[in-house]
């Protein structure tokens, strides 16, 4: 094994020497499932001589640590090689844009984003032809009906969810109070306004129901946590033997959460299928109707035709797919873009005083509840600035990667003309993009979210600005394969924290006698001290944290 290793190294090395860019050699890779599972246990390690590169660079989200600092060092291009497949780093705001919009050229690596496949190939993991037909059917999901209820949810959900956080001893949340709020108010708008199952936020989705051992919220929540294992477990059949009561729970809650789908599609199928008068809101029962109508324009193009046509429509097993990474993507995203801004605001009083007056100049006295989404989201840009500055500082996905296949592919970085070999990661570093000072200026790594305004002379009125010229902003990616569920997130967001600001005011928790100062420093760090389980995830949430103080 150790000679195979490092005749793969060596030639990946001289095949990356072609390149003509900086290499980065490392003996070991994000790649190799038993790293992933050694490297957590050496970070504190990362300082020593020789381990340093494979500790840092061996991690799947090590752009999440180092950000653009990397490529100060090596330029906004280079490549690391190891014994596994080349991968070329790119800091470039015109290449990210150029790679993720051409979704014919730069494909989505199949190795990489089997991760979401557990339950079956799907729309974030598809490429091609499927994705096209995948992405027909969930883009109409996503209508203006969905926007109402996800927004009247959210409201509905935050004020809940104050209620509970003011109730707490000295209204006082650590950061894993204030996660698990998040979670659960992210896990239950969408669940009405993706699955149509309405709870409120205070136990529902935590039951248990009849045929069921565990609730569909804990299934997730546990998948996700373990979202990789699942993967090493596909891989190395060795490690189930290691893990053997790991892998028996994962096998298990897998089961749950697919019967709990089955029974989502059985019962929107028999709604839409019985009469047609099923025109309702929510994302799933979009998704059964799309799919059956492509069935039905199948069957008739068939019979006009006279030959059948190639399937348009989703099977089961893929309806299912793409119902377990909308639960996925749908409430892990924003659950962590609320999680990661909390602190924030806590600890610049300023800045909530800022996004409040907005609130209170749009609202006027009003009762939130009784104005439309329409009225109220377009006007709250200072709050959708807080979403966009703490998606550029901590958005879920610190680097994203494609290939091309069949045949190499030049990419220009900057003066540099790249012959790209087939099936080599290109990885490009979001973090980098969205927070180098030479795309942001001097401030690029503080919290500003008053960067995103820009005021109209002539009327005075705010809107969202375009970014640092030079610089992009992507966290929702873009082109055709942006993200759906853009707005859905920024609906549930908004809505989130003008309830909250409505009405209070956060400040940094003081655990053991810590000043003021000290609190917000504590804060700071629990914050920076991140890993990466799918998204950015605090190491210590119980160190620090915030209180609600009534307005
Ligand atoms: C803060 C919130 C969110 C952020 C920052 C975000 C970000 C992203 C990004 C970066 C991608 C592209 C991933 C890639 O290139 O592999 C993506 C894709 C996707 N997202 Fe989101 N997302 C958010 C919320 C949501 C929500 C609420 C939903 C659904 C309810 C959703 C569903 C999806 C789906 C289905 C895709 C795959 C699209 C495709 O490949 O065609 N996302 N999202």
């Amino acid at each position: 094994l150790g000679i195979a290793r490092t005749y793969a190294l060596v030639a990946n090395y001289l095949q990356a020497r072609k390149l003509r860019i900086p290499i980065i050699v490392t003996p070991v890779s994000s790649q190799d499932a038993f790293w992933i599972i050694i490297q957590p246990h050496l970070t504190r390690f990362r300082n020593v001589p020789g381990l340093r590169t494979a500790v840092t660079f061996g991690y799947h989200s090590w752009a999440q640590n180092e950000r653009h600092r990397p490529h100060q060092k090596y330029g906004n291009v280079f490549a690391i090689v190891s014994p596994k497949r080349t991968e070329i780093v790119v800091n470039d705001p015109v290449v990210a844009v150029e790679v993720q919009s051409h979704y014919k050229t730069w494909l989505k690596p199949g190795p990489l984003y089997e991760i979401f496949d557990t339950f079956g190939p799907n729309v974030i993991s598809l490429n091609g032809e499927d994705w096209q037909r995948h992405r027909r059917i969930v883009n109409p999901a996503f209508r203006e009906q969905n926007n109402k209820l996800v927004w009247n949810e959210s409201l509905r959900q935050a004020r809940q969810m104050i209620r509970v956080a003011t109730e707490r001893p000295g209204a006082h949340q650590t950061m894993l109070d204030v996660r698990n709020d998040c979670v659960l108010i992210a896990m239950h708008v969408l669940s009405a306004a993706g699955f149509g199952h309405v709870h409120d936020f205070d136990g529902g989705f935590r039951e248990i129901p009849e045929g069921h051992s565990t609730s569909l919220a804990e299934a997730l929540k546990f998948l996700l946590q373990n979202i990789i294992f699942a993967v090493l477990f596909k891989e190395l059949a060795v490690l189930r033997w290691i893990f053997p009561a790991l892998y028996r729970q994962i096998r298990d809650m897998t089961e749950e959460f697919r019967q709990y789908m089955k029974e989502v599609i059985a019962y929107n199928r028999a709604i839409t299928l019985g009469g047609g008068t099923s025109y309702s809101a929510d994302i799933v029962s979009a998704l059964v109707e799309a799919d059956e109508a492509a069935k039905a324009d199948q069957k008739s193009a068939a019979s006009a035709i006279g030959i059948t046509a190639k399937p348009m429509h989703l099977t089961d097993a893929e309806l299912l797919g793409d119902l377990y990474v909308f639960n996925l993507a749908g409430f892990e995203t924003t659950a962590n873009a609320l999680t990661y801004t909390i602190p924030f605001l806590a600890i610049n009083r300023d800045v909530q005083d800022w996004a409040g007056q907005e609130i209170d100049a749009v609202l006027k006295g009003r009762d939130m509840e009784r104005l439309s989404y329409e009225d109220v989201f377009p006007s709250l840009v200072r709050c959708l600035a807080l979403m966009y500055e703490t998606l550029r500082l901590w958005g879920p996905v610190p680097n994203t990667e494609r290939w091309c296949v069949g045949e190499s592919t030049t990419l220009r970085v900057g003066d540099k003309e790249l012959l790209v070999p087939p099936e080599t990661f290109v990885s490009l570093n979001l973090y980098a993009v969205h927070c180098d000072p030479q795309w942001w200026g001097k401030d690029a790594l503080e919290w500003k979210p008053q960067r995103w305004i820009k005021v109209d002379p002539k009327t005075g009125k705010e809107a969202i600005a375009l970014p640092h010229p030079g610089a992009t902003f992507i966290p929702w990616s873009v082109g055709p394969r942006v993200c759906p569920g853009k707005k859905f997130s920024q609906l549930e967001f908004v809505a989130v924290i003008a309830a909250l600001l409505k009405d209070y005011r956060l400040k940094p928790l003081a655990l053991d006698g810590k000043t003021k100062e000290q609190a917000s420093s504590a804060l700071l760090d629990v914050v920076e001290d991140s890993m990466n389980i799918i998204t950015p995830k605090m190491r210590r949430p119980e160190d620090a944290g915030v209180v609600f103080v009534r307005k």
